[in-house]
């Protein structure tokens, strides 16, 4: 009789968790193991998600639930988390689930995280530059980041939001101005160029994409997309033609997404792929494992200007080692020097916007 009316009670417990409200009333805790009778929860690293409850928030979501490494997983957004979160939380993989709604929430959301992904932002749409987005999304990045700097300062942020070119100065300021600045701690994610190289150089090459390395540096938009052909991996060479073909496919990878979309979408399901790949690297880097090098846009000194994509080794710190460029080509020298006169227009004002 009493072990049923324990078992009724837990019960309840969960029903009252899982409903909607609570996400209106300010607890943050929504989805969690703790009240069921087994706990659950591997040992693993806390992740959050900001920007949680949008198109690529979403599949990211899903695809860091499935993430053994994770443990606990924080999902942030101004809308619709409670629907995400309950969606996700029944997957039956390992990690404890939290959805966190509205700004209220977002020092809940944030506390305690190891590593926090920024998808938060609007996305372009047919016509529109990245660049068109930075009046929005730079107000969002300096909002989110002032909250990674009081609650979680020491966590590896991975920044999604466009512009990145922007976005990644912007939060560099807050956390300069908040005292937590770590530059090995800030990425900028620019993974989906280098998933879409690797795709492209393998159809090219005819070979399996997972065979394939394509480095590419710089930032994350148009010029400023830079592949190394000449360092693909496996050592291959290319015609000028096909030069010409894949720069330009892989510098416009992100409007061709857009222009087959039509108005009716963007790049989301192959960026959360490369986020939850980029993701998966930092926190094997947090582990402590040796050789976990990405792409990544980071505060750097591989060129004159402060911020820089180029391949860097993730580890407990973050970004511990900046690589070099390595030797390039002609077409990639005169390719560097567009990509840099884009990228100290796009640095300067993400600068000027905290500064100001
Ligand atoms: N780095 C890259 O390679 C890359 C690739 C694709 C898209 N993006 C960028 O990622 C961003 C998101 O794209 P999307 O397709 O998921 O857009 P989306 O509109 O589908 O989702 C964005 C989400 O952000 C949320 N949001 C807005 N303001 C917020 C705030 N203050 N706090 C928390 N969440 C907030 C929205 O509610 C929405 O759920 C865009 O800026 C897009 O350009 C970057
Ligand atoms: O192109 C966009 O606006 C989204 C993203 O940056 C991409 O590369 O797909």
């Amino acid at each position: 009789m009493e072990a049923h009316a324990g078992a009724n009670q837990r019960i309840a417990r969960i029903s009252a968790h899982l409903h909607p409200s609570n996400f209106q009333e300010g607890g943050d805790v929504v989805i969690d193991r703790a009240n069921c009778r087994a706990k659950g929860g591997a040992p693993g690293f806390k992740v959050a998600v900001l920007g949680a409850a949008g198109g690529i928030g979403q599949s990211l979501s899903l695809l860091l639930r499935m993430n053994p490494l994770v443990s606990v997983l924080h999902l942030y957004d101004v809308v619709n988390t409670p629907g995400v979160t309950a969606d996700v939380s029944h997957m039956d993989t390992g990690a404890v689930v939290r959805g966190f709604l509205g700004q209220p929430q977002l020092e809940n959301a944030l506390t305690g995280m190891d590593l926090v992904v920024i998808p938060a932002g609007v996305p372009r749409k047919p016509g529109m530059t990245r660049d068109d987005l930075f009046k929005i999304n730079a107000g969002i990045v300096r909002t989110l980041c002032e909250g990674i700097a009081k609650c979680c300062p020491n966590a590896i942020v991975n920044l999604i939001s466009n512009p990145v070119n922007s976005t990644v100065p912007i939060a560099a300021e807050v956390f300069k101005k908040a005292g937590t600045y770590d530059p090995k701690r800030l990425l900028g994610v620019t993974a989906l160029d280098v998933v879409r190289a690797n795709t492209f150089v393998a159809e090219v090459l005819g070979v399996d994409p997972r065979d394939v390395d394509v480095p590419v540096v710089g930032g994350h938009a148009g010029v400023t997309i830079l592949p190394l052909l000449s360092q693909v991996k496996p050592p291959s060479s290319f015609t000028a033609e096909e030069t010409e073909y894949l720069t330009n496919r892989i510098q416009n990878g992100g409007t061709e997404v857009v222009e087959a979309k039509a108005g009716a979408g963007f790049a989301t399901l192959s960026m959360a792929y490369a986020a939850a790949k980029f993701a998966n690297s930092c926190l094997h880097g947090l582990k402590g494992e040796a050789g976990v090098i990405e792409c990544a846009y980071v505060d750097s000194q591989v060129t004159e200007l402060p911020f820089f994509a180029t391949k860097v080794r993730l580890g407990r710190a973050g970004a511990e080692e900046i690589f070099p460029l390595g030797p390039l080509n002609e077409y990639e020298r005169i390719g560097l020097e567009k990509a840099k006169r884009e990228l100290a227009g796009s640095i300067q004002k993400g600068v000027e916007f905290i500064k100001k």
